[in-house]
């Protein structure tokens, strides 16, 4: 960054918005494979929190990566760029006063750390959604497992790239042996009590 660029001070700021809103702005981050239950439960979350006149936006992976990210592949560094432009983009909308649910595999553990040090640890709250690679693979609700196994798809994660678990992830939600209904009102109990 240009050390001439010196940002303005805005007098609106997150502390004027949750006022207005009358509730904090944070982001829940869903990390997890591919068809783990992440945009599920994010979208029905999202439903539930707007329900109840929460400000919400949902930022999902396939949707970024058709627009923002449409340049990027998934290689590692190009899952660095994708993961650190979610972030910063996330940050923006939390600056915005808005509850940010963000679903994003997000495999690696350093990409985990700099997506919490861009948005800041106390704005930040790690879900994993912790589905078995063969339960995922099972659902394959996109066909895109099959495709990797037949090496149509490179570097796909959870068969040819790597999916590090988070060693204390804010919250666990396991989809293998939890009901939509019981994971997403695990979600929304944890997004009360931080309000
Ligand atoms: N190689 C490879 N590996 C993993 N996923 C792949 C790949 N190619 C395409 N897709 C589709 O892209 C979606 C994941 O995008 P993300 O932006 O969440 O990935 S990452 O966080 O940058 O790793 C992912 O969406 P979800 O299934 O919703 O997770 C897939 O549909
Ligand atoms: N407890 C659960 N939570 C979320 N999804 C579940 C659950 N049980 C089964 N599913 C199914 O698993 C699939 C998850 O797909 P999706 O939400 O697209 O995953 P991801 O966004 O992680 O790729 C959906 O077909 C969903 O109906």
């Amino acid at each position: 960054m240009s050390k001439f660029i010196i940002p303005h001070d805005f007098n609106i700021n997150k502390q004027l918005r949750a006022e207005r809103n009358q509730h904090s702005a944070f982001v829940l981050w869903f990390t997890g494979l591919s068809g783990s239950g992440k945009s599920t439960i994010a979208n029905a979350v999202e439903q539930v929190l707007f329900s109840k006149n929460l400000q919400t936006y949902s930022l999902d992976g396939d949707a970024l990566r058709t627009g923002l990210n449409a340049d990027l592949d998934f290689s590692t560094a190009a899952r660095d760029e994708n993961l650190r432009r979610v972030a910063e983009v996330s940050k923006l909308f939390t600056d915005a006063g808005i509850i940010t649910l963000a679903a994003f595999i997000s495999p690696l553990k350093s990409q985990r750390a700099t997506i919490k040090q861009i948005i800041g640890a106390d704005n930040f709250y790690e879900i994993f959604v912790d589905t078995p690679v063969a339960v995922c693979e099972a659902r394959d609700v996109k066909g895109l497992y099959a495709k990797a196994r037949a090496g149509i798809i490179k570097d796909f994660t959870g068969v040819s790239a790597p999916y590090e678990a988070p060693d204390s992830p804010d919250l666990v939600v396991k989809t293998a042996e939890l009901s939509l209904e019981d994971s997403v009102e695990k979600v929304v109990n944890f997004v009360m009590q931080k309000l």
